[in-house]
């Protein structure tokens, strides 16, 4: 607002003008320094409750607290400047009643000056979601692969293999675009389903293993870095992070034991 070198930071509309234009360009951040890593390549930023299980070591995402996604979301807008930034809302904080997820959605908001929240759920979820975009909670959906429904799929199986799967994410597609939703995630969907989602909805598709036919992309950063230990067939690692962290703490380890470090240069010495 005062000074003249601040980035203009983007907006939900800024995200959804790319659809038609070009692929829209996102992955996960959950701290201030990956943030601002990511802030020159990315038109958003979500900072996804997969941080339970890559940052926390949890098992599945059930276990994240509000309290901890908003403490993230507050890293992630000091790291980044340019990228517009998502909060994910964590199980148990939007489910019960659309009064629960605009109190939690509106504290999300407010604490972390972020601009939307995420929340998993179609038609379920639909008039929770107008609720919040009446009240001026832009919305991002996620349908497909739920994580937070993991007890009740009993695993991350793939969506959109059979036609009943099929008729029912098309219908949860609609009704999240006619509640106001600004985009949605498709997750872990089977060709060519998003293709046709994408086609047929005016909002903006965001896919992570759910083919190059989505309005946009979006992997958890960690995943693409080669510093989580993944198996989903949709991760293309484009480095090994895991690994240059492995040989540089060996080389320290090795260099402690040997007394080649520290060496001079990284020693204090009193003056003669
Ligand atoms: N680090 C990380 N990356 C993620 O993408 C991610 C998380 N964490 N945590 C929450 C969920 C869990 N996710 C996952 C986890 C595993 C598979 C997986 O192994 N999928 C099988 C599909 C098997 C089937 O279709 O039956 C695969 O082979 O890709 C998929 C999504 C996506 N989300
Ligand atoms: C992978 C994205 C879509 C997500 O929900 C997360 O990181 O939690
Ligand atoms: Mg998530």
């Amino acid at each position: 607002m005062y000074a003249d070198n601040k980035v203009r930071r983007n907006t939900v509309r800024d995200i959804t003008k790319l659809k038609g234009e070009r692929p829209v360009v996102s992955l996960t951040a959950y701290t201030a320094p990956m943030a601002a890593q990511l802030d020159q390549y990315v038109d958003f930023l979500l900072v996804g409750d997969s941080l339970a299980m890559v940052l926390y070591g949890m098992e599945s995402t059930i276990g994240v607290s509000l309290d901890t996604m908003i403490e993230h979301t507050k890293a992630v807008m000091r790291g980044a400047q340019k990228a517009m930034v998502i909060l994910d809302m964590p199980f148990g904080s939007f489910e019960q009643s659309k009064e629960q997820a605009f109190e939690n959605a509106s504290r999300a908001l407010r604490e972390t000056g972020c601009a939307a929240v995420k929340l998993e759920g179609g038609a379920a979820m639909a008039e929770t979601i107008q609720f919040l975009v009446e009240r001026n909670v832009p919305v991002m959906a996620h349908i497909g692969l739920r994580p937070q429904a993991v007890h009740v799929m009993g695993g991350y199986r793939t969506q959109g293999k059979n036609q009943e799967e099929r008729a029912q994410m098309i219908e949860d597609a609609f009704a999240i675009q006619k509640a106001g939703a600004f985009s949605v995630v498709l997750e872990g969907v089977a060709e060519p389903l998003a293709a046709e989602i994408t086609e047929k909805l005016d909002i903006t598709t965001i896919g992570i293993g759910a083919s190059p036919d989505c309005d946009g992309q979006i992997l958890v950063v960690e995943d693409m870095l080669g510093y989580f230990p993944s198996n989903a067939k949709f991760v293309k690692r484009y480095a090994e992070v895991g690994q240059v962290i492995d040989q540089a703490v060996k080389q320290y380890a090795d260099d402690v034991k040997s007394r080649i470090f520290p060496a001079p240069e990284h020693t204090y010495h009193a003056k003669k």
